[in-house]
């Protein structure tokens, strides 16, 4: 069953085409990442989605709703975690996820809740003296007070510390696990990787690509990635011959090949009949970052590049 089903969705801003004929859709019980770069549409389709703004054209299906005239009932199956959400400072994290339960018909238990999004420690703290992160954590936990079936997640893990981002990505995982629906927006594409059984990349209001990142990573055919640290004094002209790209700068050898095997190969022959230790060799596939800038990077970067050039 389709969770989202967005067809040739359109919406303008005076000459802004913010959205421009995009369709994707998420399965039920999927997590889904829509990524793309500031202004690329995001946060304006999300906002279509939720019932939050109106399209100027195409047709949007969520949960079996229109969300432009889907009012309560729609409300009421779906979550929204916005990234800076108020808190009345002085109520308590159960008194919040209490309040927040009791607008609902279908709800967690308070208490279950709270122990999901890891704050049971907290459960009776005022907010104002809750961290950045376990905001966040409580921001989640409202969103989820209504049990949705579709939970609607910005940019979930910006500003978190690294522990504190791995806990949230354990956190959304189990969501997965229970059955819900996730939309995700997020700049992190290692969150994206992570989460996400499929992406969908924006660019300037265009949907660029949608799959999941092994599906976009083999349709990019990006090079891998072999590193290893070589000694400056090993000369050029005696390195093996390598199908892919060599470089070299400050003591690393840099091949990017589309055949890492015969490369690491041909590398690791060449070294051992030198008796040379090939240091911190690694050999990485392409990652979704690299599929994404390939995607959605470059144009900009060269746009910066005249704009400087002109200014000079
Ligand atoms: N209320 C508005 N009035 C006029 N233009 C708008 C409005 N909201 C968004 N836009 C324009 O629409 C385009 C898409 O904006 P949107 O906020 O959807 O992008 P985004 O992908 O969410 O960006 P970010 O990653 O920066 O949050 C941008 O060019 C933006 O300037």
């Amino acid at each position: 069953m389709r969770a989202i089903e967005v067809r040739h969705l359109i919406r303008r801003y005076a000459a802004v085409r913010a959205v421009d004929d995009v369709s994707f859709t998420v399965d039920e019980g999927e997590v889904f990442a829509l990524l793309g770069p500031n202004g690329a549409g995001k946060t304006t389709t999300v906002e279509i989605l939720e019932g939050y703004r109106r399209r100027d054209g195409g047709q949007v299906r969520v949960l079996g709703f229109d969300p432009a005239t889907g009012g309560r009932a729609y409300r009421e199956r779906i979550g929204i975690v916005l990234q800076s959400a108020g808190f009345e400072e002085e109520f308590s994290v159960r008194e919040l996820v209490r309040m927040q339960s009791s607008l609902y018909p279908r709800r967690h238990d308070t208490d279950e809740l709270i122990a999901l999004v890891g704050l049971a420690d907290k459960r009776d703290a005022r907010v104002k003296a809750l961290s950045g992160g376990q905001r966040r954590r409580l921001d989640l936990a409202l969103g989820l007070a209504g049990a949705p079936d579709l939970l609607f997640l910005d940019e979930p893990t910006t500003g978190f510390d690294p522990a504190a981002r791995h806990r949230a990505w354990d956190l959304i995982a189990r969501l997965r696990h229970l059955g819900t629906t996730i939309l995700l927006t997020t700049h992190y594409l290692e969150e994206a990787e992570r989460l996400a059984d499929r992406v969908a990349i924006l660019r300037a209001g265009r949907l660029v690509t949608v799959g999941s990142p092994d599906q976009l990573r083999d349709a990019a055919r990006l090079p891998s990635l072999i590193t290893v640290r070589l000694p400056d004094t090993v000369a050029a002209a005696d390195l093996p011959a390598l199908t892919g790209a060599v470089s070299r700068a400050d003591g690393t050898l840099r091949v990017r090949t589309h055949d890492p095997l015969a490369d690491t190969y041909r590398l690791t022959q060449w070294a051992r009949a030198r008796r040379l230790e090939l240091p911190g060799l690694s050999v990485a596939p392409p990652t979704l970052e690299d599929v994404y800038l390939t995607l959605t990077g470059e144009p900009d970067a060269a746009e910066a590049e005249g704009e400087a050039d002109h200014d000079r």
